[in-house]
């Protein structure tokens, strides 16, 4: 049986834990705080980040990393993509040395620019093989719920990335494989910055135009992004891609979309903070280190540009609409 620890007990580690369990896969789950860990041992549920899901008993959770990473073939990286780095120096010691390692995280680090694959290469010294990806339209809540939905498990070795798929596979929930790590990561990371907009027009009172403009726009800057990194625009075109962003930029489930559409309100930074209850909406520190990373590849990223000036220069949602409309015309 294969045996899975997954590191991080918020929304989308504790509805990935119950899939793995679903799907026959042995799972211990790790939570850095011991009343987290409790509840999800003795009460089937995480009242934290998903109340009213009934987990699975044979589902195992423990503060201990140390015993959640115990035997793990497959070691599921389930933390916010700014505190995966210090969060994996503490872990790494205790990772086996042939497991598999899985990132959940839709981000980019901030300063070094790194995708999340490269920032485990670089902690863990685990050969990029051994890293796989998953990503896709994965809404935790409607998972949770056992809503069908698809995904991509993204890694080098194709033997390791069909061994995860096999893990997570079940009647609800399909994972497709890839071997296109980058593009995964990069459209993970894009679609929530691209969200953040969305939530910003509606949020100003613009329909469904505004927001198709912006997510097809977003996705022509995701894959000239992807393109320069050296992503197949294909895996754009997919459920990484495409799939993730239509979901996110869609539904009112999205921390991202509902951040944006906070600041659109009017609201301040503060106020986005608290509506989203403790949990990451990732395109806020992201938008920042993917318009950087763009600039360093001399990639144009006009919304995302957007997106950093309303989130931390203090342009408005109304002076960013103005600013991106009043650029000069050019070809689709
Ligand atoms: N929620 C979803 O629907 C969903 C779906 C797909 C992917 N993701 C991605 O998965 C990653 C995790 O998201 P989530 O929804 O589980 O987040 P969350 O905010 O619900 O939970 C974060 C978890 O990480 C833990 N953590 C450990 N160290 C931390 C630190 N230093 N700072 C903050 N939290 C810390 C928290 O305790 C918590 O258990 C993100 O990159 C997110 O974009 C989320
Ligand atoms: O709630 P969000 O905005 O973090 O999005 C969740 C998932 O990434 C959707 O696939």
């Amino acid at each position: 049986m294969t045996k899975a620890a997954v590191l991080g007990s918020g929304s989308w580690g504790t509805a990935f834990a119950k899939v793995l369990a679903e799907a026959g896969t042995d799972v211990t789950m790790w939570a850095r705080r011991a009343e987290v860990a409790d509840a999800i041992a003795n009460t089937h549920e995480n009242p934290f980040y998903l109340p009213g899901t009934q987990l699975p008993d044979s589902l195992a959770a423990t503060s201990d990393h140390v015993a959640a990473l115990d035997g793990a073939d497959i070691v599921v990286l389930a933390v916010p993509s700014q505190s995966l780095r210090a969060n994996l120096e503490g872990w790494s010691d205790s990772i086996g040395k042939n497991a598999t390692l899985l990132s959940l995280a839709k981000g980019i680090e901030s300063g070094s620019l790194l995708r999340m694959s490269q920032v485990i290469t670089q902690v863990t010294g685990a050969d990029p093989s051994r890293i796989a990806v998953l990503s896709g339209p994965n809404l935790a809540r409607e998972i949770a719920a056992r809503q069908p939905a698809a995904t991509v498990i993204a890694c080098s070795d194709s033997a390791r990335a069909i061994d995860v798929q096999k893990s997570c596979a079940t009647g609800y929930f399909r994972p497709y494989t890839n071997s296109d790590v980058i593009g995964c990561e990069i459209g993970g990371a894009c679609k929530n910055v691209i969200a953040l907009a969305c939530g910003m027009a509606s949020g100003i009172g613009l329909g469904e135009n505004t927001i198709a403009s912006i997510i097809t726009r977003g996705l022509a800057e995701m894959i000239r992004l992807g393109v320069a990194l050296g992503a197949k625009p294909a895996t754009l075109a997919g459920l990484a891609g495409v799939g993730d962003l239509v979901a996110t930029c869609s539904s009112p489930l999205s921390r991202n979309r509902s951040f944006g559409h906070v600041l659109g309100e009017g609201g301040s930074m503060e106020r986005a903070q608290e509506a989203a209850h403790g949990q990451v909406a990732e395109g806020v520190k992201s938008c920042t280190s993917v318009r950087s990373l763009a600039d360093s590849y001399d990639v144009e990223m006009p919304l995302t540009d957007s997106v950093h000036r309303v989130c931390h220069e203090g342009m408005s949602v109304q002076e960013a609409v103005g600013k991106l409309l009043g650029r000069q015309t050019k070809p689709e």
